[in-house]
């Protein structure tokens, strides 16, 4: 086969013969014979009445197309009515009449018209045979009378034109389907067939079918207009498709592709170029030429027809087509928009054949696991293993990545990136259902959904004021416990553990508090790189606690007690899962600059105290997936803040793999962040301070971030402490951390 014929669709075997033949203005190379050249020739340079022109001639052309009496009368079985043509068409065929009527009136000497080849150069000749349609049609089923406007797009059988309907400027899509033609008989019952399927469909995810009409030369469908064409020509454009795009595409295909199927009808083409995209990117399924109902054993004529790289193995074997060969066809495609190429390409077509019916595909090892699997389900070459349309909904790469709700429409041409803020919540609570089913039952207190520091409001984006700090501890100051690490009793002693880590960081507050002297100003400080928190997003309420650290990694304890981190490349590994250096894959919401500080080199999960597991960001298993995109939304989200405040953190040794936080608590003054190395770090909501207290003996240091002070904070040993002694604000912000402290 032509390799140029690959994209086209196919259709031969028994009940639609092979080689269905272009007509002849789809391919400008075969001939149209001489007596209709020298026809259409004639009319083309004749003067024809324009629209408004005399009422002689509009109402002859009214009367019937190319100056017959009437219209050729539709086939008594055919759903095809017949159109007039309104005056003021720029083709001949349209309006003049045939070539013998037209020739009275051309003013044209005759030997003008004999030799038309002569006069006119090629491109002239393509400029003519483009304008065949007329300028105004009229359908004489509506009454309404449209302007044609310009050419969209040409396919194997038809052509498409921009329409507009006169009295309601309503905006439509004009396909135009030859009559004539060697294989007029074939097209005919394909158009026919199209139309009885098409127009009697009604789904927001198929393209609508708002009228058709015909005249002697031309069947027209009213479609509706998808303005941003096909995804197609997105593919042409961006080459490969992000996967929560792809997400969104087949959400939309499926659901259109389920109704289909419900009406027991197949497409037996679905392929990038018939799914049209909407003013608003909505992606609608089109191009019903090959659609066909499958009988009551679900299969349809057993004909090889669709396109070739796209066909189901069952299909190249001849078995006929079922609803199962268009899921087969999603699978070619989903490949396609990830990969930038099908699935099944070798030449020659017998050998692609064998690859279809064997199911033998490159593997695209650079794809995420779940849409490795997911492909390679819809790939299956037997069609009861692939999942229906609705366990395919239900499979990991749906339902444990990010799906938008809309795309930019910019994205028909760049990759989008997706922002947080409005929509953030939206896609927190999408993630989350499915986690949330996952989740154990909650914590004993929660809290109000906050961001911070200094921020609480009840979504991360929404910023409230809190109570003014200082404020005597009252009811409302009441301490909740947000997230606490899962504890394993056997652990409960370990290091690292929760109760020995309260008890080490209580501790080093008394150690502080106990120096005693109240002084007038802070001791001596310095900068030293400390590990915190400089970000931190409670959304305990239904996922958890996330924080951003210093070196750049960022983790969030979930309200089930387990604990998942983006460690930044550079950190010790150590754990037990499998590490591998593979570049990171595209973040579930992809915010680029703040993707590419992010770049974790690995994902370290703790289901409890006690137990790591870490993991390259491919390899993490299915069941964790829906904790990652969490983890990957706030992580962004955290991102993207400390980029907008410009907070600046020295450079510090990244934290080992095991590093958790062990707990959350708060009241309506601060918030108490307890790490499994022993770091310690309150958060004051009003005063925008931050407290840490990190190291051990010699290395104690305590650790303050106050409005107008160095953005890196400063540092005092518990030396410097003990000599120099605190201020009161110090102390009292050590006594509010004791006090938090003791509630876990
Ligand atoms: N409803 C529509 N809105 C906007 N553009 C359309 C619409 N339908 C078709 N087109 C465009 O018109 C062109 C021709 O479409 P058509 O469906 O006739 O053929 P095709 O699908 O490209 O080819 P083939 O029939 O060989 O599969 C394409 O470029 C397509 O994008």
């Amino acid at each position: 086969m032509n390799p140029r014929l690959r994209g086209r669709p196919l259709c031969e075997g028994t009940g639609e013969s092979t080689g269905l033949r272009f007509p002849r203005w789809a391919n400008p190379t075969l001939s149209t014979g001489p007596r209709r050249r020298r026809g259409r020739r004639a009319v083309g340079l004749s003067l024809t009445p324009g629209w408004g022109q005399s009422s002689r001639h509009s109402t002859r052309a009214l009367a019937g197309s190319h100056g017959r009496p009437g219209p050729a009368p539709p086939r008594p079985h055919s759903p095809i009515r017949p159109a007039s043509t309104v005056g003021g068409a720029q083709s001949g065929d349209a309006t003049g009449g045939t070539g013998r009527h037209r020739a009275t009136q051309s003013p044209l000497p005759l030997r003008a018209r004999a030799h038309p080849a002569q006069m006119e150069s090629r491109s002239q000749r393509r400029r003519r045979s483009r304008q065949l349609v007329a300028a105004f049609l009229h359908d004489p089923g509506s009454g309404r009378v449209y302007r044609r406007g310009k050419l969209i797009g040409k396919g194997a059988f038809s052509r498409c034109y921009k329409l507009t309907d006169m009295s309601t400027s309503a905006v439509f899509a004009l396909k135009v389907v030859p009559r004539g033609g060697a294989g007029r008989l074939r097209l005919r019952g394909k158009v026919e067939r199209e139309i009885a399927l098409h127009s009697r469909l009604r789904h927001r995810n198929i393209v609508a079918f708002h009228g058709h009409f015909a005249d002697r030369d031309h069947v027209y469908m009213v479609l509706e207009y998808c303005s941003r064409q096909s995804l197609a020509h997105v593919l042409k454009a961006r080459r490969t498709l992000t996967e929560p795009e792809v997400r969104y595409y087949l959400r939309g295909v499926v659901s259109g592709l389920r109704y289909l199927h419900q009406h027991r009808i197949v497409h037996r083409d679905l392929k990038p170029s018939n799914f049209f995209l909407s003013q608003d990117m909505e992606v609608k399924i089109g191009d019903l030429g090959l659609a066909a109902r499958v009988g009551p054993a679900g299969h349809c004529h057993r004909v090889l027809c669709g396109t070739p790289s796209f066909q189901a193995p069952e299909v190249v074997s001849r078995h006929g087509h079922s609803c199962k060969s268009d899921i087969w066809a999603l699978g070619c495609i989903m490949y396609t928009v990830l990969t930038g190429t099908p699935p099944f390409t070798a030449t020659p077509l017998s050998e692609m054949y064998q690859n279809i019916r064997d199911g033998h595909y490159p593997e695209p090892t650079h794809l995420s696991p779940s849409a490795r699997n997911l492909i390679s389900r819809l790939l299956a070459p037997d069609p009861a293993e692939r999942p229906s349309l609705d366990h395919l909904l239900e499979d990991d790469f749906f339902t444990q990545g990010f799906t938008p709700e809309r795309l930019p429409p910019h994205s028909c041409h760049s990759p989008p990136v997706f922002a947080f803020p409005p929509p953030l919540s939206r896609l927190f609570r999408k993630v989350g259902q499915l986690l949330l089913t996952q989740c154990r039952a909650s914590c004993p207190f929660t809290s109000k959904e906050a961001s911070g520091p200094g921020e609480e409001g009840t979504e991360p984006d929404h910023v409230e004021p809190s109570s003014e700090e200082g404020a005597p501890l009252c009811a409302k100051s009441r301490v909740h416990i947000l997230t606490l690490g899962t504890r394993r009793t056997e652990l409960a002693d370990s290091k690292g553990s929760l109760a020995l880590q309260v008890e080490l960081a209580t501790r080093k507050l008394r150690l502080c508090l106990d120096t005693g002297t109240v002084a007038a100003q802070d001791p001596q400080g310095e900068q030293r790189p400390v590990l915190w928190a400089p970000k931190w997003v409670d959304y305990s309420l239904k996922y958890g606690v996330g924080y951003q650290l210093s070196d750049g990694g960022s983790g969030v304890l979930f309200r089930d007690g387990s604990h998942m981190a983006l460690r930044p490349p550079g950190g010790h590994s150590g754990g037990r899962g499998r590490r591998r250096k593979t570049p990171p894959q595209a973040c579930g919401v992809r915010d680029r600059d703040s993707f590419r500080s992010l770049v974790p080199s690995h994902v370290s999960y703790q289901p409890d105290q006690g137990t790591l597991w870490t993991f390259t960001l491919r390899d993490v298993p299915s069941p964790l997936r829906a904790k990652l995109a969490v983890l990957r939304l706030f992580a962004c989200y955290m991102q993207r803040r400390v980029r907008e405040e410009g907070t600046v953190s020295m450079p510090v040794t990244p934290a080992s793999p095991d590093l958790s936080l062990l707990g959350v608590v708060a009241d309506s003054r601060a918030l108490l962040l307890l790490f499994s190395n022993g770091t310690l770090q309150v958060s004051f909501r009003t005063s925008q301070t931050q407290l840490v207290l990190s190291g051990e003996g010699e290395g104690f240091l305590l650790t303050l971030w106050e409005p107008g002070g160095p953005s890196t904070g400063v540092s005092y040993s518990l030396d410097a402490l003990q000599s120099h002694g605190c201020t009161p604000t110090v102390q009292q912000h050590l006594r509010q951390g004791l006090r938090l402290l003791q509630s876990v």
